[in-house]
C-alpha cells in the first residue's frame, strides 16, 4: 500500500536521527520496569523510536500548554492546567497496551514531575448483562458494545480538571465488567487513552474521543500477523491467567487444548477481523503519528502527519 499523502514516511534508521537521549540514560530500574511487563520487548526499538516519539511528544505537550495559556489570556480567564491527552488505537492484539504501558514508564522516567496517568476504553464496554440484553454479545469490540455517551463525558471531566474522575474497570479474566469498581484519574498532566475506538466517529454521536485527545497514536501491522499475535497470546494466557479457576476461559482451556486454540482462532476470524476492517482500519489516517510493526513487534516505519 502506498504511504498516504499527507504524511511523512520514515524508516525506523531515519526516524532515530531525529533525537537521541544519550544525555538521560534509561536507567536499570526504568529497563526493569519496561521488561517486567513485556519481556520480550525489543530495547533497541526502545531507544530508536520510542525514546524519539517521547520527545516528540514533550513537544506537542508544551506547545498544547501555551496555547491553553494564550487561549485563557485572549478570554481574560484564570488560566489552569488542562491534562494532555494521549490517545492509542489499533486492532485487537496489536500491541496497544504494551505501547501505553511503555509510554507510561517513558514519560514518568524523563518527566518526574509530571503526573502521567494511563486508562484503557475497554472500561467503557457494556457489561455482559446489557451487551445480552442487546443480543450483541458477540460484537464485543464493535462501536455498539461501548457506552460511548459515558467515555465521552469521563473525557470531559478530566479535561475540564475535575478531581478524582471514575472510569470503569474491565476484566479480561472475567470477561466482564468489574462492578462497583475503578481507577482513579486525578489532575493528571498527561492521560494516555488506549482503546480499539479512540480514533472511531459512531454514527449517533457527534463529540467523538478524538476531540478530547491531543495526539494520537495508531499502531499498524499485516492483518495475518495480528492474527499471530492474538493466538500466541492466547496460547501464553492458556499457561497463565486460564489457569486460574475463576477465569472465564478456564474450562475451556481445560479440556481440549487444540479445541481452545480453534476456538480462539474463530473468535478471530469472526469478531476481531471483521472489526479490525470495518470500524478499525479506516480511522488509521486520522491519527497523528502511525506506528508500523513486522515479524516479532519489531517497527519497521513511522509515519507522521505532516498537517
Ligand atoms: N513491542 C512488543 N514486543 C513484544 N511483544 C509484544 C509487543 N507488543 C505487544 N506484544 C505482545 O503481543 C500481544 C498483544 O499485545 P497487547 O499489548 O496485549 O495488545 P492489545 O492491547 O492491542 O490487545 C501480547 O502477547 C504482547 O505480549
Ligand atoms: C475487550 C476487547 C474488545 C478490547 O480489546 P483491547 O482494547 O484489549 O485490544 C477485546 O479484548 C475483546 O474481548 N474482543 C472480543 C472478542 C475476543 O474475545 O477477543
Amino acid at each position: 500500500m502506498t504511504d498516504p499523502i499527507n504524511y511523512y514516511a520514515f524508516k525506523k534508521e531515519e526516524w532515530k536521527s531525529f533525537y537521541q537521549l544519550q544525555s538521560i540514560p534509561l536507567t536499570k530500574e526504568s529497563l526493569r520496569q519496561i521488561k517486567a511487563f513485556n519481556d520480550e520487548i525489543s530495547l533497541q526499538d526502545v531507544r530508536d523510536v520510542y525514546i524519539p516519539m517521547v520527545h516528540l511528544l514533550d513537544l506537542c505537550n508544551q506547545n498544547f500548554d501555551a496555547w491553553q495559556k494564550t487561549k485563557t489570556e485572549f478570554l481574560s480567564k484564570k488560566p489552569r492546567k488542562v491534562p494532555f491527552i494521549i490517545g492509542i488505537s489499533g486492532s485487537v492484539a496489536v500491541g496497544k497496551s504494551t505501547t501505553a504501558r511503555l509510554l507510561e514508564v517513558l514519560l514518568t522516567h524523563y518527566f518526574p514531575d509530571k503526573k502521567i496517568q494511563l486508562i484503557t476504553t475497554d472500561g467503557f464496554l457494556y457489561n455482559s448483562a446489557e451487551l445480552n440484553r442487546r443480543h450483541i454479545m458477540d460484537r464485543k469490540g464493535f462501536p455498539e458494545s461501548y457506552d460511548m455517551k459515558s467515555l465521552i463525558h469521563f473525557l470531559n471531566e478530566v479535561k475540564s480538571g475535575k478531581r478524582n474522575v471514575k472510569a470503569p474497570i474491565y476484566s479480561h479474566d472475567a470477561y466482564d465488567i468489574i462492578p462497583d469498581k475503578f481507577d482513579i484519574v486525578d489532575q493528571p498532566d498527561v492521560l494516555i487513552i488506549e482503546g480499539i475506538n479512540t480514533l472511531q466517529l459512531p454514527s449517533n454521536q457527534q463529540i467523538y474521543v478524538s476531540d478530547f485527545t491531543d495526539f494520537s497514536i495508531y499502531i499498524d501491522a499485516e492483518d495475518d500477523l495480528i492474527e499471530q499475535w492474538y493466538i500466541e497470546r492466547f496460547k501464553s494466557l492458556m499457561d497463565t491467567a486460564f489457569q486460574n479457576p475463576s477465569n472465564y476461559y478456564y474450562k475451556i482451556a481445560h479440556t481440549d487444548r487444540q479445541k481452545a486454540i480453534e476456538n480462539a482462532r474463530n473468535v478471530w476470524q469472526e469478531i476481531n477481523l471483521p472489526n479490525l476492517k470495518e470500524n478499525i482500519k479506516p480511522t488509521k489516517t486520522r491519527a497523528d503519528l502511525i506506528v508500523h510493526k513486522t515479524h516479532n513487534h519489531r517497527i519497521d516505519k513511522i509515519l507522521l502527519r505532516k498537517y
